[in-house]
């Protein structure tokens, strides 16, 4: 799948069409009256949420989305044929925004979230509207509202419930091949990951969404390796599953490079919970692993759990301690959810 999650897009709905102005010309009637229809309205232009879509890659390939105008009102009364709506659809998550890149016109988190980002333009009344007791034969008719031009952004952040994090090479990927249905690309050297992946894993019966992100380095938030900026798709998780490499050398380093990363980025990441795991402990001895493990609790100043994604060893264990955080948070979320207004 290829993976995009920005985008520009230019957007124009259609302006209405013309009223028209006309008299009936029919045989014995010497002045018909004001016969003519209003013009057609302009198409609107929409943006939908679908299941199924993890891109905006299709965004790519068109920039340009211009709503059809409605025709002219025409003759015997004849009303103008309104223009064709037009529907982007993108998945959810996605934000939109506007020109600037910054004032978020929706964000829409919901499958089947419709939401109008321009109006089509109204057609014009023909001049059988402008009919009265003074004016019988009006030459009057209201030329077509205009449409919109409009230029915004999506951003795509994925909406998963766990999400990745780690120095590269610390087995992310490894270990969402091992726990879930996704084949991300896995091999060691820094960065084979270079975009996000998401794997729908099971635990105990419960399902749900892990997204694995590039690895993070020291500077990643000023762009170093290949930056933060894939952060944002972590934003929306419940919860943060942090790896260390139990190999590294310098574990506690390693940590809090991933910490002083999050907490650049800003927001709420370094707030949200977290579980921090040791892996790889199938390339160590039990001194090794000891050692290593104590040196990560005291960087961290919690308990932290050990796992291999490669011989699974403590995996289940892991996917528990989301479960319980994924639980508890949608637990949170749930009673303002529901009295959320909803919001046009
Ligand atoms: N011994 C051991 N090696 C592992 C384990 N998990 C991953 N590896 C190895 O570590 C290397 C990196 O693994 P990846 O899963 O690609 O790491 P990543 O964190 O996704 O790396 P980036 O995508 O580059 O950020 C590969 O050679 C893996 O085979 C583990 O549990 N034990
Ligand atoms: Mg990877």
């Amino acid at each position: 799948m290829k993976f995009l999650d920005l985008a520009k897009v230019y957007i124009r709905s259609g302006g209405g069409g013309g009223g028209c102005v006309s008299f009936r010309r029919e045989k014995y009637i010497e002045y018909g009256g004001p016969d003519g229809g209003d013009g057609g309205k302009g198409g609107s232009v929409w943006i939908e949420t679908v299941d199924g879509l993890n891109t905006l890659i299709d965004f790519r390939y068109q920039q340009h989305f211009f709503a059809k105008n409605g025709q002219p009102g025409r003759g015997q009364q004849r009303t103008g044929k309104d223009g064709d709506d037009i529907i982007l659809r993108v998945p959810v998550g996605t934000e939109i925004l506007d020109e600037d890149q910054e004032t978020v016109i929706a964000d829409v988190t919901e499958v089947g979230e419709r939401i109008l980002l321009a109006k089509g333009g109204n057609g014009g009344f023909g001049n059988l509207h402008f009919k009265s007791a003074t004016n019988q034969a009006p030459r009057r008719a209201n030329a077509g509202q205009e449409g919109v031009d409009r230029t915004i952004w999506l951003r795509l952040k994925l909406i998963a419930d766990a999400g990745l994090l780690g120095m590269p090479n610390a087995g992310k990927s490894t270990f969402l091949a091992a726990t879930s249905n996704a084949r991300p690309k896995i091999a060691d050297y820094p960065f084979t990951t270079l975009h996000p992946n998401l794997g729908v894993v099971g635990v105990d019966g419960a399902e749900f969404v892990i997204a694995d992100i590039p690895g993070l380095i020291a500077g990643a938030h000023e762009g170093r390796g290949i930056g933060d900026r894939f952060l944002g798709h972590v934003e929306r998780c419940s919860v943060l599953l942090h790896l260390v490499d139990g190999t590294s050398e310098d574990v506690a380093g390693d940590y809090r490079t991933i910490i002083g990363e999050l907490e650049a980025y800003g927001g709420h990441l370094a707030d949200k919970p977290r579980v921090t795991v040791l892996n790889k402990v199938d390339a160590l001895d039990d001194d090794e692993l000891e050692a290593a493990k104590a040196e990560l609790e005291q960087e961290a100043g919690h308990k932290v759990m050990t796992m291999s994604g490669v011989s699974r060893l403590g995996v289940t264990e892991v996917l528990r301690a989301l479960r319980s955080e994924i639980t508890e948070d949608r637990l949170r979320l749930k009673p303002q959810e529901e009295t959320k207004p909803w919001q046009p």
